[in-house]
């Protein structure tokens, strides 16, 4: 039977749910497609459909991140549900790194914990704007305890850059809200309202050359190597000459999807899956990007202004020093780098510094491009690119 097209009705936005470890994120994801469902639009992602991995349900935690869609009355959204369990920073860094907004999930009974702050930063670094706050489990919180618990929230976005005073933070109950609780079901319209209202459609570059920074690679048993991703910038449609940045190999586009719906043509900001002609799976990975032929050089050398962090922010309690060889998280890729400090030699936790980098591979970077470093399964630093070099 063939599939039914993708018809675009309303504006498309990249959301998704970010947090510590169990606050109730993929909880929450799951009610919100069941409270728009229970509503006519869209469908019922059920918790273990999100959870789907063995290794998930047997340890209860999230490991992959998984896209559902939904509707609002205004809206089409791809939303990104992340896991919160510090072993996977890598895989929350990749899905963060294509969002227009994310809803912070805080649970109410436990308040901040380390990767309710890491996740904050890391979405700051690589592009997250806005920022709605779910204070979760408020079925089993206490009212005044919840109070302090959003007061803090408040502070420590006030403290990463965001508008701390004004950002929404709306108690809901995840799992009140999947079993139908009224109260918790108007409570996740507030939440969809919040979001709605909260974070702009953002600025999309359809007329810039194409760019997508691949997020995933499967094989369609019959058709060939898929890459998945949101595009960055520019349209693609099929029938497209494309390069594939990584594997250095171009192609061309025989397919394109959204959410298993066939689409003629995409564009910036849309969650898409592109059929590559004659490319192996083993070729594309990750990290890698595709893009307009020739519109983009990747670069090893770069300049940035980099913050440390201070060890009270899980930071390093050492300095970093010349020939310090971090991971770099640039995009959807994690590469490793070398860090030369120049004069000052050394940067302290706590500090911003100018640095140069070499990278071990070559990626396409520009002036402004966030990225985060990482050392050991830890946040060690932030930075955004300066300058270019060749
Ligand atoms: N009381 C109460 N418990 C909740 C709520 N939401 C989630 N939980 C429980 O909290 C636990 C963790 O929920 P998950 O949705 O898996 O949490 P998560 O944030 O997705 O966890 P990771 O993805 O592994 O970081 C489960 O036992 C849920 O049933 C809620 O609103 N109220
Ligand atoms: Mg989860």
């Amino acid at each position: 039977m063939p599939k039914t097209a993708y018809v675009r009705t309303k504006p498309h936005l990249n959301i998704g749910t970010m947090g510590h470890v169990d606050h109730g994120k993929t909880t929450l994801t799951a009610a919100i497609t069941k409270v728009l469902s229970d509503r006519g639009i869209g469908t019922f992602v059920p918790f273990d459909r999100i959870d789907r991995a063995p290794e998930e349900s047997a340890r209860g935690i999230t490991i992959n991140i998984s896209h559902v869609e939904y509707e609002t009355g205004t809206r089409h959204y791809a939303h990104v549900d992340m896991p919160g369990h510090a072993d996977f920073i890598k895989n929350m860094v990749t899905g963060a790194a294509q969002l227009d907004g994310a809803i912070l999930v805080v649970s109410a009974l436990d308040g901040i914990m380390p990767q309710t702050a890491e996740h904050l930063l890391l979405a700051k670094q690589v592009g997250v704007r806005h920022i709605v706050v779910a204070l979760n489990k408020a079925d089993a919180g206490d009212p005044e305890l919840t109070d302090l618990v959003e007061l803090e929230v408040r502070e420590l976005l006030g403290a990463h850059g965001y508008d701390g005073e004004h950002v929404p933070v709306v108690r809901v109950s995840g799992l009140r809200a999947l079993e139908g609780a009224p109260r918790w079901t108007a409570a996740i319209d507030a939440l969809l309202d919040a979001v709605d209202t909260y974070v702009p459609m953002p600025e999309r570059y359809v007329d810039a050359p194409f760019l997508l920074p691949v997020e995933n690679v499967l094989t369609i048993t019959g058709r060939g190597t898929v890459v998945t991703g949101a595009v960055e910038r520019g349209t693609v449609r099929v029938g497209d000459r494309v390069a594939v940045l990584g594997a250095e190999t171009e192609t061309t586009v025989t397919g394109l999807e959204t959410f298993g719906k066939p689409m003629e043509s995409a564009e910036a900001g849309d969650n898409v899956a592109l059929l590559l002609r004659g490319v192996h799976r083993e070729q594309v990975r990750r990290g890698h990007v595709v893009a307009a032929p020739g519109s983009v050089t990747p670069r090893r050398r770069f300049t940035a202004d980099v913050y440390v962090l201070s060890t009270e922010e899980g930071g390093r309690r050492t300095p970093l020093s010349t020939g310090y060889r971090p991971q770099f998280y640039i995009r959807t890729a994690d590469v490793v780098g070398d860090l030369d400090l120049g004069e000052c030699a050394v940067a302290r936790p706590g500090e911003t510094v100018t640095v140069a980098v070499e990278l071990g591979r070559a990626v396409p970077l520009e002036p402004g491009l966030g990225f985060a470093i990482r050392e050991g399964g830890r946040t060690v630093g932030a930075g955004t690119v300066r300058t270019v070099e060749g």
